[in-house]
């Protein structure tokens, strides 16, 4: 049965234009399918838990960052130790905790001469910083940036938080309810789920993306399984059966199924500091990793009926997907706006500005344009082949300030023609762009390679 769930890659090629793009243009918006917030960037950066906008006043986020840095809170940028369990005094003055994933990226300008200067971090005292984080302090111009409140789980979790009650209805739908570790989680057990969530932070946040496909897909099963009842009452038919039904579950797993799959512990590529002698020892050590994660899951959301998603084997090509396609989740910081516009204030008004403005900016240090970054699954974008000559890249533009992906052209593309992007840095020599593409199972053949193969 499993194979069932174990779908085929898409092989055809990304070529959806029916008309002429230019240099420049926007070819698509891809919607993200899952995406988590690394948790080391929780720290930094305060955002919606479904589409990723920054939430809060500019002066909560700076307030918030600098309490946290104040508490000696870790802000390593290198994802690596788990660190969501981190507690402050968040939002409405409650101990809490806040939420919460191919290279899109963002444009990353920096403050010039303020750069330097602000490179040394200046603490501030705590009384300050409280006093900002709680908005009784008001930065000027900071009106010029306008965000979403901040509205709760509805669950009761103080880990995720929303920009409208739209993304916190829909997180809600299609993923939390059973991810959540608040009251109302509809989850079996919270402190199984606590202990998934504790182990994907301090191994791998992929993990997490693993687990949103699996209870989207318990969701939406079961959203389809109740529609069947209600249209079986309808009709006065007493068949209600408690098994699985495979068609639905089928039709549940659908949109994960576009993704190009391979079992996680095959197609990982080698570190550089494990000898290929240490290979199969490696690879079986990645197998028991996925093993302990996926039985963490299992105890935490079990559900009978769909029983065929807990299996290792789909679990491992869940994670195999992600490892393959997942893109990098950037969205740009409104802090780091403020900042310039301030910078680029008329001489006068700047330095009254400055007057406010400077003490935070030299307590944050470069941290101060520190932008939104996760890992994310986008369906189109992973359906999309490389080429060292590619016509099309990932590129956040000014407008862009959400968690879709944006595809823009990078030269005239013409009707028929296949998108392609770059998966590495396509200006490194022939050999090395060969080894990187290795990674991902297989050789490039595109013009330039063949080329410089000659
Ligand atoms: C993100 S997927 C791209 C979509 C994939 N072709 C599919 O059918 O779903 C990445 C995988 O596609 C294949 N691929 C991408 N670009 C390729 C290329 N230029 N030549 C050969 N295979 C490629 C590789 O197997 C790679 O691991």
């Amino acid at each position: 049965m499993e194979s069932k769930l174990n779908p085929t890659a898409i092989t055809e090629k990304v070529c959806m234009l029916t008309w002429i793009l230019r240099k420049g243009d926007l070819v698509l918006k891809d919607q993200m399918l899952f995406g988590v917030q690394h948790s080391s960037n929780k720290i930094d950066c305060f955002v919606c838990s479904f589409c990723y906008r920054f939430i809060s006043s500019i002066e909560h986020q700076i307030g918030r960052k600098l309490y946290l840095q104040n508490l000696g809170v870790s802000t390593n940028h290198e994802c690596d130790e788990g660190t969501t369990s981190v507690v402050a005094k968040d939002w409405n003055g409650s101990d809490s905790s806040d939420d919460e994933g191919y290279s899109d990226m963002v444009d990353c300008q920096n403050l010039g001469e303020c750069a330097s200067s602000s490179s040394v971090k200046i603490p501030l005292p705590m009384e300050v910083v409280q006093s900002l984080m709680h908005e009784e302090l008001v930065l000027p111009y900071s009106t010029e940036f306008p965000q979403p409140s901040v509205i709760p789980c509805r669950g009761g979790c103080s880990e995720s938080y929303y920009c409208s009650k739209l993304c916190m209805e829909a997180d809600w739908e299609m993923f939390h309810s059973l991810l959540c570790t608040g009251t109302e989680s509809k989850s079996r057990r919270k402190e199984a789920m606590l202990a998934f969530i504790e182990h994907a932070n301090a191994t791998n946040d992929i993990f997490l993306l693993a687990a949103k496909a699996i209870v989207s897909t318990i969701l939406m099963y079961r959203k389809l399984k109740a529609a069947k009842l209600k249209e079986q009452e309808k009709y006065a038919c007493s068949e209600v059966s408690d098994d699985c039904d495979y068609h639905m579950l089928l039709e549940a797993w659908k949109p994960i199924s576009m993704g190009y799959k391979r079992r996680w512990w095959d197609c990982m590529a080698l570190p550089d500091d494990v000898d290929s002698c240490d290979e199969a020892a490696f690879r079986l050590q990645i197998r028991q990793l996925a093993f302990t994660s996926v039985e963490l899951l299992k105890e935490a959301i079990f559900d009978k009926e769909c029983e065929l998603l807990f299996s290792l084997e789909i679990y491992g090509n869940l994670i195999g997907m992600f490892e393959l396609n997942n893109l990098d989740l950037v969205v740009a910081s409104p802090v780091e706006d403020y900042f310039l516009y301030v910078n680029e204030l008329p001489e006068s008004e700047k330095k009254k500005a400055e007057q406010v403005t400077k003490p935070f900016l030299n307590a944050l240090g470069d941290d101060y344009s520190d932008c939104c970054q996760g890992t994310a699954f986008f369906p189109l974008q992973s359906c999309m082949n490389h080429s060292c000559l590619p016509n099309a890249k990932a590129f956040k533009r000014e407008q862009d300030r959400d968690g879709q992906a944006t595809i823009i052209a990078l030269r005239s593309i013409h009707k028929g023609e296949e998108i392609t992007i770059s998966y590495i840095d396509e200006d490194l020599p022939l050999e090395e762009r060969q080894a990187s593409l290795a990674d991902y199972g297989f050789s490039c053949k595109c013009p330039k390679c063949s080329e410089e193969q000659q």
